[in-house]
């Protein structure tokens, strides 16, 4: 599949030190995974996580999943080895934390070159003033909400709606978008809460995102499903494509599907649909 057409609905956070997660996700139905160093990781056992890790990268048998490793913040006491340790392991792109400014990518290029892709959390209030230029970065491919660190350092209140993060996410998405590159919503922290979990699916889906992190397996078909073009948006995007194109032969630039016009632009997102949708069945093939 071309890489610049993978889905992300679901993007699955397992933490490095985790042995049964890491095995658990060669079989489990994630569009991404995100192998964690940084918060899920305890300080005294980041340097076996991160050992453990490079060995699972180099078994490997994880098949369609897009692998992404998130390692420590250059900042930190582990943030340089595990760069060096994680440039070759495998992996398809490098998520680094606490980014602020596009400093900080050069700074990871200068330690893993410039060849793998980098998607860097959004999660502090710098990042979000910065996130255009952060997604325009030549080595950027994915910008990722980190809701929770943003809740903290914006000092906000955890609303249902989350109204307060509303501008953040939305400058997050119209970053992404400007620059042609993916966005993911922040994780659901009630993991066992699937109702709260599909409400903020369908609200990330709406303002715009490609799909949600996530943190246990259970939250994977809530997200998959929430992201998914539904049978009603395909088979309306087939039938807008047709109407138009016969409109065109009859020398009209405007098709009426359902009492609603369809024109050019319609017909991007009409063709976008079936896009997502074929990637989908390519993916589940594999
Ligand atoms: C949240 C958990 C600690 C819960 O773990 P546990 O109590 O073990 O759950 P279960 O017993 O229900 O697990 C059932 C089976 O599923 C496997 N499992 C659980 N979680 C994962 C996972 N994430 N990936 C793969 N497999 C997983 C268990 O091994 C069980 O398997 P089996 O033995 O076959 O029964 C745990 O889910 C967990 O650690 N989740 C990940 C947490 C994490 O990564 N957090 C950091 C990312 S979020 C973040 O940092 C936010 C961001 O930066 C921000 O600012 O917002
Ligand atoms: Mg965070």
């Amino acid at each position: 599949m071309d890489s610049s057409m993978h889905p992300y609905r679901s993007v699955l956070y397992i933490p490095g030190s985790k042995e049964r997660g890491l095995e658990k996700a060669r079989d489990l139905p994630t569009d991404a995974i995100i192998f964690d160093l940084e918060d899920a990781v305890a300080p005294d056992a980041k340097a076996a996580a991160r050992a453990t890790l490079v060995e699972a990268l180099r078994q490997g048998g994880y098949g369609y999943r897009y692998k992404i490793v998130r390692i420590n913040a250059l900042t930190t006491e582990w943030g340089l080895e595990d760069a060096r340790a994680l440039r070759d392991a495998g992996a398809d792109a490098i998520l680094l934390p606490k980014v602020n400014t596009p400093s900080d990518i050069d700074n990871l290029s200068d330690v893993i070159g410039t060849d793998l892709p980098v998607w860097t959390m959004m999660e502090t209030p710098v990042s979000v003033f910065n996130a255009r230029e952060i997604a325009a970065h030549r080595q950027v491919t994915g910008l990722v909400a980190g809701t929770n660190d943003l809740i903290k350092d914006l000092g906000c209140r955890v609303r249902a709606d989350r109204m307060p993060l509303w501008a953040s996410l939305q400058m997050i998405v119209m970053a992404a978008r400007a620059a042609r590159i993916v966005a993911v919503d922040g994780v659901y922290n009630r993991f066992r809460d699937g109702d709260g979990l599909k409400f903020e699916c369908e609200q990330g889906r709406d303002l715009g995102f490609d799909g949600k992190t996530l943190i246990h397996p259970a939250q994977l078909e809530i997200a998959n499903t929430a992201f998914a073009p539904t049978n009603s948006e395909i088979e309306l995007a087939g039938r807008q494509i047709a109407a138009y194109e016969e409109s065109r032969a009859s020398g009209q630039g405007i098709a009426v599907v359902d009492g609603q016009i369809v024109e050019n632009l319609h017909v991007v997102s009409a063709q976008r649909i079936l896009a997502k949708a074929q990637a989908i069945r390519e993916m589940a093939a594999e």
